[in-house]
């Protein structure tokens, strides 16, 4: 019989919640020895017989268990990772390769907020240390933030997070150095090696607009020696006659005061600096003050900084761009607004009364940390207040700008805001979409116009040529570019080669896609420059507290039959159609309509749309509805105290400015659309109630049980989880069964609905205008066939038995049906037909 063996009892203060429980750290309150050599008391005892031992792991732990036991080193009971020598205990293999308890700890851990993963630079940050608001300053700076719920924070280190972390200044030493002061183990020699990698070529070449003449700067002349020997910069390279470099001085980093502040914008996380101190070493024990006091010294060496530059040509600057990004020299693009004498100044100020939030400055003063203007990205919530950072941002930099939005509408409220929040005269800010082509009156002004209007080359009007001949034809000060998430690189490569701007600052609620395509827009705006925590936001009543909810609804068996059955688009609509669902919502609408709630009901799929308002009596706007009934209901839904519930179908997610609305409710969506999901809770964000006492604004999705719908669900919920957000799972929704009037009670009106929907949707699914704009011109709804549908059937049932009834399509689906002419042909007999009239007109 094989000798007894301890059992495994060790717990290394992990918890199982959230991704950070992956990192296998001593908690704060079990501290375990420095040295890693020590076994822990709770360690496996092992015995002779590793085969069972190995047996017994491989079942706990499969093949990966494997790897472990192969790297068990028996003599020494210790565990070989590579190099480094590991503790082993009964949870290691839980922790696979991220076991880092080996990891000294400084004697003063717990006054440090930081852990790190040494192989990936993921840190996390606890959020209930006292430093946590100095590190959460620092990481926003340096890393990406992953995830944010109420206790650990977890941020990454990526190559363009430091690249970000460089353009606003920080110098490499200074970022290894704080990180280090952070943590509460010595800084990882690969940690520090990646930031030395990363860092060692970003920012130090610059691409300065002087005198309307382009500069490429940086204080080592070696660097600039390196880059005139390629071919293709010196044949960029203006030659003055002087062979040498021209020498300047670096500009003055105080001074600028962002308009709506009181504060300078040189921003503290620019003068981050070293101390005496290296790398490692530990300040003084028992005074957190003194970690960070020398954080926000003044860099006294600045202005002494001798900076180097040659000029290039302006038709040269996008190949040298990216000629320098080859070379891995990403060019920083600033702009020096306060000494660009060729372009006219514009008169524009924030009115007096106008006082921006600490987080809108905070953002700001990222992009005019030394007192140029940085191009790159601002994310901030919906609702928080994005147009006015891009107002302050125009304020600041006073000469002209291009500002480029989604719709139509859009635009339309961006020169509303900036009328509102600055003194600009109404003729110096003109809007350029398909009903209006105004220019500015004076020697410069603010255009405001879609990126379409911009890209859409095809087919345009003399006034449209006139107008793109007049954007291309000058240099504008700032571009600001609205909704960055969802317009895609192409667009921007083509509006960035066209029009000429200094600077360009993006903004967005959600820098994410599901196609992973958002690090283009690194190099084509700029690096992040900054990202709000909603949390936070809405802990300071900027934006509304907002309680989420998944409800599940369980499918009817006959729905749950047919759903098995069905193809991918009949599936979506089975389970948008769902009695239990629909239930649900009714009830939810009731229930909140008579707290006095404003309910916007958002669905994906068209034709539950209208089955969800036609049924219980309640408005509704997709993308077939013309504009005027738009405006009036959107009318009714703001003032009107009998129209309190809104459906909408996937063309409001965004651009819409509802501050009444106070409750969603979600019955279908895009598949597992994270941005998507994250869009539309920002339509109640920025409830106008936010402020009451005690009030909470309500998020429901309606999830259909047991199918795809309850995966997608949880993929969307993963952005809104990350920032911290946490959904509740409705099981029963409190006396839904003794609620009365509820549609589809009984089983044969669910029968019913059933069949009608099948029938209904026998010949395709109807698909909404791919649209975001929600006023601009509506697209027609296409229909997409499926094929044909066979349901199997008796002769009963066709003639009304068993609640399957003939329904006769209604006249204005038929008429929609009907072919309009030219439409639905081929390219081939459109060109044709095009042809056939030009010949005609001849
Ligand atoms: N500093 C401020 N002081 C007072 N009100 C503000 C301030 N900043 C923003 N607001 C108000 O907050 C509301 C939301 O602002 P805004 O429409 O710019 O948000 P947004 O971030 O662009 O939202 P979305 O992403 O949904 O378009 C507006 O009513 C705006 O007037």
């Amino acid at each position: 019989m094989a000798p007894k063996r301890k059992a495994p009892v060790t717990q290394t203060g992990a918890t199982k919640a959230g991704r950070t429980s992956a990192l296998s750290t001593p908690g704060p309150a079990t501290p375990r020895s420095l040295d890693s050599s020590v076994m822990s008391d709770t360690e496996i005892e092992l015995d002779e017989d590793v085969s069972e031992d190995q047996k017994m792991r491989e079942e706990l732990y499969g093949q990966e268990a494997d790897e472990f036991v192969n790297s068990w080193d028996i003599s020494s009971k210790r565990f070989q990772a590579g190099h480094e020598v590991r503790n082993y205990d009964s949870a290691t293999p839980f922790f696979k390769r991220r076991d880092f308890s080996h990891y000294p700890l400084k004697p003063d851990h717990q006054n440090r907020p930081l852990w790190i993963e040494p192989d990936k630079g993921t840190i996390v940050l606890e959020r209930f240390s006292p430093l946590a608001e100095q590190a959460t300053d620092f990481l926003i700076t340096i890393a990406e933030p992953k995830s944010r719920p109420t206790f650990l924070h977890e941020y990454a280190l990526t190559t363009h997070s430091l690249y970000a972390a460089v353009s606003v200044g920080l110098r490499p030493q200074d970022i290894i150095n704080t990180l280090d002061r952070f943590l509460k183990t010595p800084l990882p020699e690969g940690v520090r090696q990646y930031i030395e990698n990363c860092t060692k070529s970003y920012g130090k070449i610059k691409l300065v607009l002087k005198n309307n003449k382009y500069f490429v700067e940086s204080v080592e002349t070696e660097l600039l020696q390196m880059l005139l020997r390629d071919p293709v910069i010196a044949a960029a390279r203006v030659h003055s006659g002087n062979a040498d470099l021209t020498t300047t001085y670096a500009p003055s980093m105080g001074g600028l005061v962002i308009p709506g502040t009181q504060n300078a914008a040189g921003v503290r996380q620019a003068n981050l600096k070293q101390d005496g101190n290296k790398p490692g070493e530990q300040p003084e024990a028992g005074n957190e003050a003194d970690v960070f006091a020398a954080l926000n010294e003044e860099d006294e060496d600045d202005d002494k900084e001798a900076v180097h530059a040659f000029e290039i040509m302006d038709t040269n600057v996008e190949l040298v761009q990216k000629r320098c990004l080859d070379l891995n020299y990403p060019i920083l693009e600033e702009y020096d607004f306060r000494d660009d004498s060729m372009n006219p100044n514009l008169e524009i100020d924030l009115r007096p009364n106008t006082q921006i939030r600490p987080y809108q400055e905070k953002s700001l003063s990222k992009m005019f940390g030394n007192g140029r203007a940085k191009s790159g990205i601002i994310v901030l919530p919906c609702g928080a207040g994005k147009t006015l950072v891009g107002i302050t941002a125009a304020c600041t930099i006073k000469k002209g700008v291009i500002v480029l939005c989604t719709s139509s509408m859009s635009v339309h409220q961006w020169r509303q805001e900036f009328l509102k929040w600055s003194n600009i005269n109404p003729d110096d800010i003109a809007v350029f979409t398909a009903e209006s082509k105004s220019k500015f009156s004076g020697s410069t002004g603010i255009i405001v116009t879609t990126y379409s209007m911009v890209t859409n080359s095809r087919e345009r009007s003399h006034d449209s040529k006139k107008m793109m001949d007049f954007l291309k034809g000058r240099e504008w000060g700032l571009m600001l570019l609205d909704e960055v998430h969802v317009v895609p690189a192409e667009v921007f490569r083509r509006v960035i080669s066209s029009i000429k701007s200094h600077s360009k600052l993006g903004l967005t609620a959600t820098l994410l896609r599901e196609d992973d395509k958002i690090s283009h827009l690194n190099f084509l705006i700029g690096p992040k420059l900054y990202e709000a925590n909603w949390m936070e936001l809405s802990q300071q009543g900027h934006i509304a507290k907002v309680q989420c909810a998944e409800v599940w609804c369980p499918m009817p068996t006959e729905f749950y039959d047919e759903y098995l059955k069905a193809n991918s688009h009949m599936k979506r609509t089975l389970y948008a159609m769902n009695p239990t669902k629909f239930q649900a919502c009714q009830y939810l609408i009731n229930y909140h309509e008579a707290r006095g709630d404003k309910i916007i009901v958002f669905s994906d799929e068209l034709y539950s749309l209208r089955q969800y308002a036609l049924k219980l009596k309640k408005v509704f706007i997709y993308g077939g509805t013309n504009n005027s009934e738009r405006l009036q209901v959107l009318e009714n839904f703001q003032h009107n105290p009998d129209v309190n519930t809104l459906f909408l179908s996937k063309i409001g997610d965004t651009s819409l400015d509802l501050p009444e609305a106070t409750c969603l409710i979600q019955i279908s969506s895009h598949f597992g659309s994270r941005r998507q999901e994250a869009q539309r809770l920002g339509r109640i964000l920025r409830a106008k109630r936010r402020n009451d006492e005690g009030f909470n604004a309500f998020f429901y999705s309606l999830v259909s049980k047991d199918t795809q719908e309850m995966y997608y669900s949880s993929k969307r919920q993963a952005f809104l989880v990350d920032q911290g957000y946490a959904f509740k799972v409705i099981t029963q929704l409190a006396n839904i069964n003794e609620t009365p009037d509820l549609a589809f009670a009984t089983p044969q009106e669910r029968r019913e609905l059933l069949q009608r929907t099948l029938v209904d949707n026998e010949k395709g699914i109807e698909q909404d205008a791919e649209t975001d704009d929600l006023f601009g011109k509506p697209a027609r709804g296409r229909k997409k066939t499926t094929g044909v549908r066979r349901i199997a059937g008796t002769l009963g049932e066709l003639s009304g038995g068993q609640d399957m009834a003939y329904i006769e399509q209604n006249k204005a689906a038929n008429k929609g049906l009907k072919k309009k002419k030219g439409e639905n042909q081929s390219t081939f007999f459109k060109k044709m037909a095009r042809e056939k009239e030009k010949a005609k007109g001849r």
